[in-house]
């Protein structure tokens, strides 16, 4: 982030023009096959603007306009919250008003309104912020005309959620707006202000702001990482937390528990948390492969983990017989110590493991979404493993250029995420010192990525890559004349980026968009080209 004074401009200021929005688009992808849609590391949904008219109408109907008006606010404030972090994940090099900016530039991105600043003011440092804005073409507005009809005073609540979300994670301190003309009531278009909360009590759709200002993730949700004792399992996807929710759940109980999911998307990683965080913590972890186990082995295993845990893994491959000792072994009762399993197939069909063990060690089943499922995950474990790599190499990994980032999102993961560690750990190994990590340090050429969509800037979904290279148009002559003039890869690099600095006037994270880098790959070409 640059060092920046108090922000103020209103008008038709230059000052105020949004910026060129493609870095957020870039980050919006579609994936047909899986039923996804992501934005960075968010899912998200398309959902019908004749279904959100619904909802209200039903909302009001059911708890009453006020606390209607609290759901929806709320609701879009937990959006605006999470655009403010992307925002800052995607922007965070850029300047504070660019990084700002993205707030109505998502929130247009979204399809819920077009946004014109007319006055921005703010002052981080002193808390001092305010904010105005037209909508126009307000989802919300067609929503509540759709389910309601004309409206007496203003009716863009989720919106004006968003707003101070947003907002709020932008000056880390609570803001507020307020909509003061809306185009339900009659006015040509709306217009919202907003300030900070201060010492002021909230609005009554803002009550949630007294008690969690700031805070995510919010009271109900389930936590995006489950403790271990040698580093947390992570994941923040929705299907994961979910695991980790009731994993939680039930360590501290004596209840079996049995993990089923795909090999390598971490059943034996989560098994070791629940043994973490149980009573029987300070007793011994001990695992068995199921297929591997003869009578002796069973015995033995059942010995070692007295006052412990015991995960039996693939216990789909148990075999008829120690089946039966197990059955018995459980039915007993005097072995003291906790029963975890796990299994890649489902254990209620197919016969493998007979119905009496099943429901036993199955008593508690937990599902373990396979990696694809759980995309927005890939860069928080690339982050996770990139660390963990350089650690245990000493060396210093810059992290991966766009094209390898792309590639590890599009990827399929049969192995889940054991093959994400198994390709960052080569990568680690192949990359040059200082240099970031690229596709054919992860992938060899053969290898085709899933049918992915992405929105290219004319609006349009197109296959992922179809925009870039040889369909641009007038690229041929200038290949031709690059050759003919025997200019260099080098030599055009540099031309290239000259050309994005000076276009950027100056700026090298505005120059890094255009180039479609993030800064600190831009900053590494500009070495490069020096030295
Ligand atoms: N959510 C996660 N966070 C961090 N590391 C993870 C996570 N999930 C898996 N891993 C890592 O991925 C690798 C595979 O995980 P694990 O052995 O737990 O998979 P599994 O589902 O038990 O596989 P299998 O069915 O083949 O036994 C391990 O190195 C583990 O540390």
């Amino acid at each position: 982030m640059s060092e920046e004074g108090p922000f103020v401009a209103a008008g038709d200021d230059d000052a105020l023009r949004l910026p060129d929005s493609a870095d957020l688009l870039k980050h919006l992808r579609f994936w047909p096959r899986d039923g996804r849609i992501t934005l960075g590391d968010e899912r998200m949904v398309l959902v019908h603007l004749g279904a959100m008219a619904t909802l209200r109408r039903e909302l009001i109907a059911a708890v009453g306009v006020a606390r209607a008006r609290a759901i929806l606010t709320r609701m879009g404030y937990v959006s605006g919250q999470r655009d403010g972090e992307y925002a800052r994940r995607i922007r965070g090099t850029a300047s504070y008003y660019e990084l700002f900016a993205a707030g109505p530039q998502l929130h247009a991105l979204e399809g819920m309104v077009a946004v014109r600043p007319l006055e921005v003011q703010f002052d981080i440092e002193r808390g001092h912020y305010r904010g105005e804005f037209a909508w126009r073409s307000s989802a919300e507005v067609e929503a509540h005309l759709e389910s309601e009809g004309r409206a007496a005073e203003p009716v863009c609540w989720t919106m004006l959620g968003y707003a101070s979300g947003f907002t709020t994670v932008f000056m880390g301190r609570p803001i507020v707006y307020r909509e003061v003309a809306c185009r339900a009531c009659g006015a040509r278009h709306c217009r919202i202000v907003g300030r900070p909360l201060g010492d002021d009590t909230p609005p009554p759709e803002f009550e949630f702001l007294a008690t969690h200002p700031i805070a995510r993730p919010g009271p109900g949700d389930p936590p995006a990482a489950l403790a271990r004792d040698d580093g947390p399992v992570i994941g923040h996807a929705t299907g994961l937390r979910g695991a980790f929710a009731l994993l939680a759940r039930v360590a501290g109980s004596e209840l079996p528990v049995l993990l089923e999911g795909e090999p390598g998307v971490g059943k034996r990683h989560l098994a070791r948390a629940v043994h973490d965080r149980s009573r029987r913590a300070a007793g011994p972890f001990v695992v068995v492969r199921a297929g591997a186990l003869d009578p002796a082995g069973l015995a033995d295993a059942l010995a070692r983990a007295r006052g412990g845990s015991l995960l039996l893994a693939d216990l789909d491959r148990l075999s008829p017989e120690l089946q039966d000792r197990l059955l018995h072994a459980f039915d007993a009762g005097d072995h003291d110590l906790r029963w975890l399993a796990s299994t890649r197939v489902d254990l209620r069909r197919g016969g493998l493991v007979r119905d009496e063990l099943v429901q036993r060690l199955g008593a508690f089943p937990v599902w373990v979404p396979p990696l694809r499922e759980r995309r927005e995950d890939i860069p928080l474990l690339l982050g996770r493993f990139l660390d963990q790599h350089a650690r245990g190499l000493g060396r210093r990994l810059v992290g991966v250029t766009e094209a390898a980032n792309n590639a590890l999102l599009d990827h399929d993961y049969p192995g889940n995420v054991r093959e994400l560690w198994g390709r960052i750990a080569r990568a680690a190994v192949l990359v040059d010192d200082g240099a970031p990590i690229d596709r054919g340090h992860l992938f060899s050429g053969d290898e085709a990525p899933p049918a992915r969509l992405e929105l290219a800037p004319a609006g349009v979904l197109q296959p992922i890559g179809a925009a870039a290279g040889a369909d641009l148009p007038g690229v041929d002559e200038l290949i031709g004349a690059l050759l003919d003039r025997r200019a260099g890869i080098d030599a055009l690099e540099q031309a290239l980026i000259r050309g994005a600095v000076d276009r950027a006037g100056g700026n090298l994270a505005a120059a890094a968009r255009l180039l479609g880098l993030t800064r600190p790959q831009l900053a590494y070409r500009f070495r490069k080209t020096d030295g």
